[in-house]
């Protein structure tokens, strides 16, 4: 018979791998994904698409869905019990459990709609998340600023052709498909594991010319082929959400990066740390993969700030240790 993700998490329970809280907020986290992608499915049908005409605190336009799914994320976990504040991409501070809800014992900090290009072209896109321990007494946007180390679950919803929930306990990665029919995730991979090695990678190209010099080196080996250092060719895919491209990774092995580059030294790359890199570097690396920052893996990192950005090289270990060696030189 076919294990469901409630069945899932109950044996997770029973192990003493997460506690009620934690599933609770899990199973709240894959109900609201319902939600958003029922939402995404129908998009000009539900009047979802084309930008909402405000901007979020890092400067970028938000669409109608992005805004949107917050809202979702919100109304679908703030009741469950399980938590003492929220944080989110599209939120300025975090926001803390209502007093008329009890309050919990977890953090949640989510992108609640990664890929936001890609929206409005019918293309991939996804929700990450992020779960740790809150700290007793009143919770600020410091206390969410802990090393991605101390997260208890994470994972990703992917909406695309299957609407697929991945997700970490601290236990293996596991992958759950929507069954449309009867609404429930169904598990349908497990232990999943990267290959060490890969001939896959993904890079926003167009950003080359802005590159430091240790990644310029790098693409160019991989470029060059099996007449290059390297020795073997290479593929290329870019999909332009992260979701898309950290669960290829997952499927396949792979290497993704999003480089930090020299047009604005105050970004130290695009993606953000602790609601996008973070979750995804406890994944890849429960997967056996690694994931870094160049110099160091990104679950060592001490956050500074809730939106902070952070470069990123993930995937098949024998690549990001030979991009994170080149930082070195
Ligand atoms: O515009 P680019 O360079 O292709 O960037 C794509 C990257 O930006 C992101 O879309 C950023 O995430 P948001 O859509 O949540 O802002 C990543 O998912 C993706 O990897
Ligand atoms: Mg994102
Ligand atoms: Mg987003």
């Amino acid at each position: 018979m076919s294990k469901t993700l409630q069945q899932f998490l109950a044996e997770q329970f029973s192990a003493g791998n997460i506690d009620q809280q934690l599933s609770d907020l899990l199973n709240a986290v894959a109900d609201l994904s319902k939600n958003i992608n029922d939402k995404v499915t129908h998009g000009a049908l539900a009047g979802v698409l084309g930008f909402a005409g405000t901007d979020n605190v890092q400067g970028e336009h938000q669409k109608k869905l992005d805004i949107i799914t917050n809202e979702v994320f919100i109304d679908g976990v703030e009741w469950t019990g399980s938590i003492a504040a929220m944080a989110s991409e599209e939120m300025d501070h975090s926001l803390s459990t209502p007093a008329e809800f009890r309050r919990g014992k977890y953090l949640i900090m989510f992108d609640p709609l990664d890929g936001s290009s890609n929206i409005d072209i019918n293309a991939p896109i996804g929700s990450i998340f992020s779960i740790s321990e809150a700290p007793e007494g009143k919770v600020t946007d410091e206390s969410f600023l802990k090393k991605g180390r101390s997260q208890v679950a994470a994972g990703y919803v992917m909406y695309s052709p299957q609407t697929i929930l991945t997700l970490t306990v601290g236990h293996g990665v596991y992958m759950f498909t929507l069954n449309l029919g009867t609404g429930q995730y169904i598990l349908t991979k497990e232990n999943i594991r990267i290959p060490e090695q890969t001939q896959e990678f993904a890079i926003n190209m167009s950003n080359m010319r802005h590159w430091e010099p240790p990644v310029q080196k790098y693409v160019k080996e991989l470029l060059e082929g099996e007449t290059g250092p390297l020795g073997k060719n290479f593929n290329m895919r870019w999909v332009a959400a992260m979701v898309a491209e950290v669960h290829r990774v997952l499927c396949r092995g792979g290497i993704f990066m999003y480089p930090r580059d020299n047009r604005d030294p105050s970004k130290p790359g695009k993606l953000r740390l602790m609601y996008e890199a973070n979750p995804m570097a406890m994944l890849i690396e429960q997967a056996g993969g690694r994931a870094t920052n160049g110099h160091e893996d990104i679950l060592d990192l001490q956050p500074e700030k809730l939106h902070q950005r952070v470069a990123v090289f993930l995937g098949s270990k024998e690549e990001v240790d030979r991009v994170t060696s080149y930082h070195k030189n």
